[in-house]
């Protein structure tokens, strides 16, 4: 039997009980995510709707009566989306759950920021893990975060969202939970780049241990908790979307090792790959702030078309050599 809540001291809820509680969800985009996401909830018996763009229904009366919106769309729209949502006039005890992963260019905003300056009176969840939606779609088991500094909010998706398939932690780091999410679709990139050069399990698993530190150190410039990027939206995320061809922004990093053009891969794969756009607004970020992110900024000038692949392993292989003690105001 599967049981929502954590602490030992807390009573055990049986999901049976929890599911009684049913929320009405509007899910945000009809993407592969906001898909798979609108199912979850509709299979636990919740009242779901999905609202998309291109869509019949108008977003006022999609969130009109919501007890819980998710937003899952993608980073380029979601500063537009909120906007569109203030003039929606959305009720301020509506949960407001994003999916999203990626940071705003204009601003270098996460969504759950865009969200929190422009509805402070509503509670904001993030919800982010090892989630490759295709498994999720597959009815496989998987694991979540849903982070927020609402308690109550968090364990209110919380329970909404939990199953026997999907187990559902909460956090109390909205901030590390989404940038966990964010900041690895960068390093997946570099790791598809690593697989399609065949260089091998030793340097994909030195790439991947070090971007690490890498990660931690642009989340604690940004507010986050070190210990969220060890957890599921962290190093969970990691591995899940550096395992290979189900991650998007791995298959950007394998077909530039083949020699392909970043746009002739993009149209391939018809969906996003939000570690090209966050690459660019980190680099800017890094640049700005002296955050060291030697991966990432590999990872940018091949974006760019500056380096081949190969002088990107060069680049990396020829730096400066160094203790490994991960220092989080490490200069380089
Ligand atoms: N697919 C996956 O396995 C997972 C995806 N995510 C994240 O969820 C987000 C969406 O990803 P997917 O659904 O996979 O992408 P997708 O490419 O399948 O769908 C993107 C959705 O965003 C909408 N959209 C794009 N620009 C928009 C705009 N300007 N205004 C309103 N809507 C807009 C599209 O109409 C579409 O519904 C991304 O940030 C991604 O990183 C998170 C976890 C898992
Ligand atoms: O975030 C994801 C899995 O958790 C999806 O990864 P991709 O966007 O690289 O497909």
């Amino acid at each position: 039997m599967v049981t929502s809540s954590a602490p030992s001291e807390t009573p055990i809820i049986p999901l049976s009980e929890a599911l009684k509680q049913m929320a009405r969800v509007t899910v945000l985009g009809a993407g592969a995510w906001g898909t798979a996401l609108a199912r979850l909830a509709l299979s636990n018996g919740n009242q779901v709707q999905i609202w998309s763009r291109r869509g019949p229904s108008d977003l006022k009366s999609a969130v009109a009566d919501a007890d819980i919106v998710v937003s899952a769309i993608s980073m380029k729209g979601v500063s537009a989306l909120a906007s569109q949502l203030q003039t929606a006039a959305l009720k301020t005890s509506t949960i407001l759950v994003t999916a999203t992963k990626g940071l705003d260019p204009e601003t270098t905003r996460t969504p759950s920021k865009i969200f929190r300056d422009t509805f402070p009176d509503n509670p904001i969840v993030v919800l982010s893990g090892p989630n490759l939606s295709k498994e999720i779609e597959a009815q496989l088991p998987a694991a979540t975060v849903v982070a927020s500094t609402d308690v109550d909010a968090a364990a209110r998706v919380q329970q909404v969202y939990s199953s026997e398939m999907f187990r559902i932690y909460t956090s109390p780091d909205p901030v590390g939970a989404e940038l966990g999410g964010t900041l690895k679709n960068v390093i997946a990139i570099a790791v598809g780049v690593c697989d399609g050069l065949k260089l091998g399990s030793n340097a994909k698993a030195a790439l991947i241990t070090r971007a690490i530190p890498e990660m931690l150190r642009v989340g604690v410039h940004m507010g986050a908790q070190v210990e969220t990027f060890y957890g599921l939206s962290g190093l969970g995320d990691l591995l899940a979307t550096c395992d290979g061809t189900l991650s998007r922004n791995y298959r950007v990093g394998y077909g530039l090792a083949q020699g392909k053009k970043l746009d002739d891969i993009l149209a391939e794969l018809g969906s996003t790959a939000e570690g090209v756009n966050t690459a660019h607004v980190l680099i800017d970020m890094a640049n700005r702030d002296g955050i060291p992110v030697p991966i990432a900024r590999q990872v940018h000038r091949l974006l760019r078309g500056v380096i081949t692949p190969q002088e990107a392993v060069g680049n990396l292989m020829e730096r400066q050599l160094k203790p490994e003690a991960c220092d989080l105001r490490a200069k380089n």
